[in-house]
Formats: C-alpha cells, structure tokens, sequence
C-alpha cells in the first residue's frame, strides 16, 4: 500500500489548510487516483491494523439495501452511530440508491442486479454504472454519499472497478473504502465468472482531519508489507447470497491499530 502513503504524504506537504463543515479542521487537495491490481493482493492497510469485519459487515448492509443501522448493530459495527436518527435511519442512503432506486414514475430500479445482469449480458458496454448521488432525495440523506459513483470494465476476461468518492478521509474513510469497493469487485467478478483485474480510486476533495496528523505521521514512519489474500471460499446463487463466513483473509500481518476520533 505504497500508494496510500504517497497519498498521505502528498496531503500533508501539499495541501491547504482550510475549515469544514463537521468544525475539525482539514488540510486538503483536490483530484487524486490510485490503482491497485488485484492479482497482486487485497488492498487493505498493512500500516496499521485495519477492522476487516466492519468493512465485510457494512458492504453486506449496502447490497442489503438496508439503510437502518439495526442490522449493523446486531453484527456489532457502531461505525454509522453518530448519523442515524432515533430510531436508526439514516435516510435514503447507498442501499435504496443502490437496491431500490425510485424513479418520477414510480417504479423501482435495482441498480446492482442490473450491474450483474448488464456485466453478463453486455460486457462491452461503456454503461455500466452504480449512483448513489440522487440530487432528489439528497435533503433527506443524514450524510451525502461520499463513494458516490462507480463503474465496471469487462477487456478480455478481467473485471475493473471505478470508484469516485467525492469527499475523502484519508485516515479513516479511505481505507475503508478501498477494501469495501475492492470487495465488491471481488464479488462481481466471481458472480460473472471473471476475474478481478485493477480496482481505481479516484478522488475529489481528498482532506486529513487536522486530529489525524499525529497518527499520520506515525503511520508515514511504518514500512508497507506484503499485501494479504481474499479468498471467497464459496460461489453464492446471486450478489445477494454472502455472508460474513465467505470472506477469508490470509497473510495479513499488519503493523497495530491507530485510534482516530471520526469527524461528524
Ligand atoms: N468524517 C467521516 N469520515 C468517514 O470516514 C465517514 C464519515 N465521516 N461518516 C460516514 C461514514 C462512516 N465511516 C466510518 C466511521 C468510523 C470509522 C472508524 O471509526 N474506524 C475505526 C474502527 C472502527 C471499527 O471498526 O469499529 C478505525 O480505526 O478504522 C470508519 C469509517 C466512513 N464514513
Ligand atoms: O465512506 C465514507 C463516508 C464519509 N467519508 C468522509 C468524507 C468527509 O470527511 C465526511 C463527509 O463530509 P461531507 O461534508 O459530506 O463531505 O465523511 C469518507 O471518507 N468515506
């Protein structure tokens, strides 16, 4: 994960300090890509220890369609407590974007089964994309989408996966994020008989929280190490039949756990 810390390093020697909404504080760049093959390894932190089954459990949430942290409460990840009203909604976020899109009409598009069957069906389409930036229904989100937008490639027998993220915490988002979307590649890849090629980070507003550079410069002190093995031990019927038992991460051995306080 090389990338990643060029990335932070490029964050802090050249980025501006500016304000932000959650009143923290960011020193921030606009524009950055990474590119991670995924035959050479899953792209998950070796610099510090990263929480692998928060990141399985809320991918699982989000194909759920689920945008109530009660499930993700009942699998014992907190990591969207802060946003979630009294009764547990956060609003239509990524699942009914992804799941069950409402058009003007009033019908209901699944954007991911049609990614499957479009992927299967198409594969040298140029059309095959996921949103979760609906300008109609933004007001009632407790948090805009961030991993806004992605896209999948089929060139030869390869998957590759897009992610834009417009708004991006490189401490603690964007590693979460990485893993989740490379994940989900793995995913598409194994429900359309393909393999995984590269996945590519693009971000927009791509920021450190002005409480992460302690641990930023702690982690910019660590060696990368190998990166470790996803295997999916099972093939489900559909992208709708994982669970957390079908992830297996071998070889990670990563340096230890960095605390940061989560911006809200
Ligand atoms: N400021 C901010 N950054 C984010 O990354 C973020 C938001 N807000 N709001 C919505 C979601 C929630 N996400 C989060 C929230 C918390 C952690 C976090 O605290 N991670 C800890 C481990 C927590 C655990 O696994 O239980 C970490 O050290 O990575 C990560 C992502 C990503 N998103
Ligand atoms: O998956 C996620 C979700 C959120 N973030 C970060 C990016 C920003 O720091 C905040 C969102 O604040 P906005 O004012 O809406 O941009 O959350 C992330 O990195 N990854």
């Amino acid at each position: 994960m090389q990338q990643y810390l060029e990335l932070l390093q490029r964050v802090m020697d050249e980025g501006t300090d500016r304000p932000d909404r959650t009143g923290t504080g960011t020193r921030a760049v606009f524009g950055h890509q990474m590119r991670f093959n995924l035959a050479k390894g899953f792209p998950v932190l070796t610099t510090k220890k990263l929480h692998l089954r928060s990141i399985i459990v809320e991918l699982l949430w989000f194909l759920r369609g689920d945008t109530n942290i009660k499930w993700l409460k009942e699998h014992k990840v907190s990591i969207w407590d802060e946003w979630a009203d009294e009764n547990g909604d956060l609003g239509p976020v990524y699942g009914k974007q992804w799941r069950h899109w409402t058009t003007s009409d009033g019908r209901t598009i699944d954007q991911i089964a049609e990614l499957v069957q479009q992927i299967k069906r198409d594969p040298n389409s140029r059309r095959q994309l996921v949103t979760a930036w609906n300008p109609g229904e933004l007001q009632q989100m407790k948090l805009a989408p961030c991993h806004c937008l992605f896209q999948t490639a089929v060139i030869g027998n390869k998957l590759h996966l897009q992610l834009y993220q417009r708004s991006c915490d490189v401490f603690l988002g964007v590693p979460f994020n990485i893993a989740s979307y490379a994940l989900l590649q793995l995913m598409l890849a194994q429900q359309c008989d393909l393999e995984p090629g590269d996945f590519v980070w693009t971000g927009g507003d791509v920021h450190i929280y002005s409480n992460h550079f302690e641990q930023v410069k702690l982690q910019l002190t660590r060696d990368p190490r190998p990166l470790p093995k996803m295997n999916l031990v099972r093939k489900p019927d559909s992208i709708d039949g994982y669970v957390l038992e079908d992830f297996q991460l071998t070889d990670y051995e990563p340096h230890p756990h960095i605390k940061g306080a989560v911006a809200v």
